[in-house]
């Protein structure tokens, strides 16, 4: 008997050369990026009430924010990455031992741009130069890295572009956001962080000197004050154009982890990658002072080669030093972007051999006097392997003894049978440290078909004290394809979960995500009301500087760059 997918006629093959050549057929590439647990999903969805097992704490009264890549449309390129995917927001509100869902993409510009064509329009991750010449001077970004709170709306992020602004309730997107015009760089970070004494966000963008895919090695740093007030700006120069993903502040400093991926417009001009890992480079970190800084001011460490997680923590010391807590990979994490030559040394250029570098939590004593240049070795290294590190966030600048992490635990049995190889990396066991005692007990496996996202800390209602709290973080069922959420008191996680809240359906591999209390948000929502003390917020009401550069030198048509958002050519929102 034919197969029920035969058909009388064939459309022709989706791909040539692995390029899209018809978009007969709407069809994702048969590659691990995009079949498995990987399989776009593309759902937007709300669910009242979830399953679940067990007893949620009824004193987690707010909302698990978290954002996942996940292509909507076929990508042109039959390789592309899981990067590349479209930002969509999911929201977990807890309430009375009760949780919701909800699920929405971002609307980003290219968002827009592509539903108005019914496919993608965007080429490769990052590479302006292999898109659709109707999106020409778009902004590109695909908003899929973070989700945070902001003054009474949620900021969906990715390195790459600003920020957008979405409802937190709706999760309806409300515009890209420049801060009231005042943040107007191509690119800001998707790790702003929060200084829990003060209020402010501190924030930068890297690659920001341009339209944010020109190679620029300006770095800029903004201070917006808890009242939405921008305090600082200051530009400066990077050794050379790496990813700067992360970044940490102390009382005084901010820290930028400048990791040894490097970014070329040649490479990109001839439709290669974005970003090439170098194994000679060192990593580096900047240190520049959180307030009054002035362009001469950034000071650089260097250690030897490695590749940067996550923050964990940083502060000073009684002494004036600088500590900051990372994950450090000992070759490149991202083995789809290999060396531009054949490296002297061996670094990863398959998922299987990534899975199999070691991703230690290193401690880095930094002294701000020093001078610039100076190498650094590690003060202490953990002696654990693991990714996407979270802290307590009120100990955010502070000293501080506890971190979460996602940890690879080989040692542990996987159904590989059952799984194939583990999508996005062997995050078998949840951690719990502590840089006190030391001790790396307090784990929890999660069982042979499973892995786990990231990790969210939420605090217990009325306390203070550092992990007093409960953790939060997605488990992914790599067998059956489906998704729950594991809570545990944040100190015992070994004791296994307090509940689980099961999803009948399978998410994507998420990044980042934070829980925002219940109280906070309506707080807001009272102040952003129509005729509230701040009013709705806005979005930004110009295009970028660089594109109005781009119209102005007239490298812009208003009939073949037709889907590009920018305002004034009649496309815009
Ligand atoms: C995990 C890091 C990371 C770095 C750059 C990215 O564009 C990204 O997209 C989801 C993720
Ligand atoms: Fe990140």
């Amino acid at each position: 008997m034919a197969h029920i997918f035969s058909l009388a006629t064939a459309p022709p093959p989706p791909y040539t050369s692995s390029k899209r050549t018809t978009t007969a057929q709407t069809k994702f590439p048969d590659t691990p990026f995009f079949t498995g647990f990987n399989k776009p999903s593309r759902l937007e969805a709300d669910i009242h009430q979830l399953e679940t097992t067990g007893t949620i704490p009824t004193d987690i009264n707010g909302t698990f924010y978290r954002v996942q890549p996940d292509h909507r449309f076929p990508p042109i390129f039959e390789e592309d990455i899981h990067f590349n995917g479209d930002g969509s927001v999911s929201a977990f509100r807890f309430a009375n031992g009760h949780v919701d869902f909800k699920q929405r993409y971002v609307h980003t510009d290219r968002f827009t741009a592509e539903t108005k064509a019914r496919r993608a329009l965007l080429g490769k991750y990052r590479n302006p130069f292999t898109d659709n010449e109707m999106v020409k001077g778009i902004v590109r970004t695909a908003a899929n890295t973070n989700v945070v709170f902001w003054r009474g709306m949620l900021l969906a992020s990715k390195e790459d572009g600003p920020p957008f602004a979405m409802d937190p309730i709706s999760l309806s997107t409300i515009g890209r956001y420049d801060f009231e015009g005042q943040v107007t760089s191509p690119t800001f970070t998707a790790h702003p962080k929060f200084d829990p004494r003060t209020g402010e966000m501190v924030g930068f963008g890297y690659q920001a000197g341009g339209d944010g895919a020109d190679g620029s090695r300006e770095i800029v740093v903004y201070t917006i004050d808890k009242d939405g007030v921008k305090t600082e700006e200051c530009w400066y120069e990077a050794p050379f154009c790496g990813m700067i993903h992360d970044c940490a502040i102390t009382e005084t400093y901010l820290v930028l982890p400048l990791t040894p991926l490097k970014i070329d417009v040649e490479r990109m001009k001839r439709g290669g990658n974005c970003f090439a890992w170098d194994p000679e480079e060192d990593q580096w970190y900047g240190v520049v002072p959180r307030r009054g800084g002035k362009r001469e001011d950034i000071r650089w460490f260097r250690a030897d080669n490695g590749f940067h997680g996550h923050i964990a923590g940083a502060y000073e010391t009684p002494d004036n030093k600088i500590i900051i807590d990372l994950t450090v990979a000992s070759s490149n994490v991202f083995y789809f972007f290999p060396p531009d030559n054949v490296p002297t040394s061996p670094t990863p250029t398959s998922l299987p051999q990534r899975n199999k570098l070691i991703s230690d939590t290193y401690r880095w004593t930094l002294d701000p006097s020093a001078p610039t240049h100076t190498r650094i070795t590690p003060t202490k290294t953990y002696g654990i392997n693991g990714e996407f590190s979270r802290i307590d966030d009120r100990f955010v600048t502070k000293p501080y003894k506890h971190f979460w992490q996602c940890i690879i635990d080989p040692s542990r049995p996987y159904d590989i049978a059952k799984c194939g190889p583990p999508a996005g990396g062997l995050f078998n066991v949840l951690g719990h440290f502590d840089w006190s005692t030391g001790g790396k007990d307090d784990v929890f496996w999660a069982g042979p078909t499973s892995t786990f996202q990231e990790p969210v800390f939420v605090p217990k209602e009325g306390s203070e004290g550092e992990g007093d709290g409960y953790i939060v973080a997605l488990l992914n069922h790599l067998d059956v394809l489906r998704n729950d959420i594991l809570i545990f008191d944040a100190l015992e996680l070994a004791k296994g979960p307090l509940a689980v809240v099961h999803l009948p359906v399978k998410l994507k591999l998420g990044l980042h995500g934070n829980f925002v209390p219940e109280v906070e948000i309506e707080e807001w929502l009272e102040k952003r009301k129509e005729g509230g003390s701040v009013g709705p917020v806005e979005e930004a009401k110009e295009p970028l500087e660089w594109q109005k550069k781009m119209v102005q030198e007239g490298n812009i048509d208003a009939e073949k760059n037709s889907l590009n958002g920018i305002g004034g050519w009649g496309v815009g929102k």
